[in-house]
């Protein structure tokens, strides 16, 4: 019997940082036919950075996540509606709102360290009916053994499944087999893995990590995503329909939802340029790309100067002040 792969589709969501979160709800709506006619089986919709993200620290959406919920949930038939939360940037407001706009799965994330401040957001999740799925962010900073204790965390608050999540794109097929390997061993529920395309590994990382035991992986169409980008939804579909794995997904379908309905939207190419390969190489948060982009505009420094940087500082999300301060720094230090 061919293995299932869960692919959780998150154009609507990772995918609004490649369009400075400026989708429309009308733009989302026609995408999530798309989508749920193809057979995705969840597709998470939100600002970029999740719920409650709409704000000066992280660039104001076009809509209110209400909107986004609103909007999605009239059109689906078949996939489930998914949010994505980082606790403290999203409330449990913010979930409630969510539920009663249909949403029926929620990824708590955190910094791959600090699992523990996901604890009430997944037993609110719970208590509403929901899965709730904890989301590690930056895995590739810390070792195995940590990101085994942190899963341990997430699973005994509740979490349905967690996710080891390369927000850099920065780790090897190696380093994703190593910590999928390790967190799968250590937990009972399913292991998931989130990709970015910085060093052009998002579908074989992804692979890797579906070897090394992971049933739950992500992708969004034409790749769109922070950085680089993530997993492309349609190659993902493609390859693993070579290998024998059954996702459910609608090959042609998909391929025309990416082709007709999301490339038309895109504002900007979806490559590895030499500022997200910077993003894989230094480690850097996948969604401090456009920031870094303006930051080295206004102050007159390559911006490759500043993703370094920001990896050498070990940033992380939430510190998007840093990236004004280090261009700030290098520009003085250019005229000194
Ligand atoms: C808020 C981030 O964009 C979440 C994510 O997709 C990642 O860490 O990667
Ligand atoms: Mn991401």
């Amino acid at each position: 019997m061919a293995k299932k792969i869960r692919i959780i589709d998150s154009t609507l969501r990772d995918g609004m940082h490649a369009v400075s979160h400026q989708f429309t709800p009308e733009e989302m709506a026609e995408i999530a036919a798309g989508l749920d006619a193809a057979g995705i089986d969840t597709l998470e919709v939100s600002h970029g950075d999740g719920l409650g993200g709409s704000s000066y620290n992280y660039g104001f959406a076009a809509a209110k996540d209400e909107d986004y919920l609103k909007a999605v949930s009239q059109v689906l038939k078949n996939s489930k509606l998914g949010v994505l939360l980082l606790p403290g940037i999203g409330t449990a407001h913010d979930l409630e709102m969510a539920a009663k706009f249909g949403a029926k799965v929620v990824r708590v994330a955190t910094h791959c360290t600090e699992a523990d401040i996901g604890e009430q957001h997944i037993k609110i999740a719970k208590e509403l009916g929901m899965e709730a799925i904890g989301f590690l962010m930056m895995s590739h900073m810390v070792p195995p053994e940590k990101l085994v204790e942190q899963a341990k965390l997430f699973e005994s608050y509740g979490a349905d499944a967690v996710y080891v999540t390369d927000s850099a794109g920065a780790m090897t097929p190696y380093d994703v087999k190593k910590r999928i390997e390790a967190v799968k061993d250590a937990i009972s529920v399913p292991v998931g893995f989130h990709a970015h395309n910085n060093l052009g590994l998002a579908i074989g990382n992804t692979l890797a990590a579906i070897e090394a035991g992971a049933t739950y992986v992500d992708g969004t169409t034409r790749g769109l995503g922070a950085g680089a980008g993530n997993s492309q939804t349609e190659i993902l579909v493609a390859v693993l329909a070579k290998l024998g794995y059954e996702t459910g997904v609608d090959l042609y379908k998909i391929m025309d939802v990416a082709e007709e309905l999301v490339a038309p939207k895109m504002r900007r190419p979806q490559i590895v340029d030499k500022a997200a390969l910077s993003l894989g190489y230094a480690g850097v948060y996948g969604s401090f790309l456009l920031h870094a982009m303006r930051a080295a505009e206004k102050f007159k420094v390559d911006v490759r100067d500043i993703l370094i940087e920001l990896g050498r500082l070990k940033t992380v999300g939430g510190q998007e002040d840093m990236i004004v301060d280090v261009a700030y720094e290098l520009s003085k230090a250019k005229k000194q």
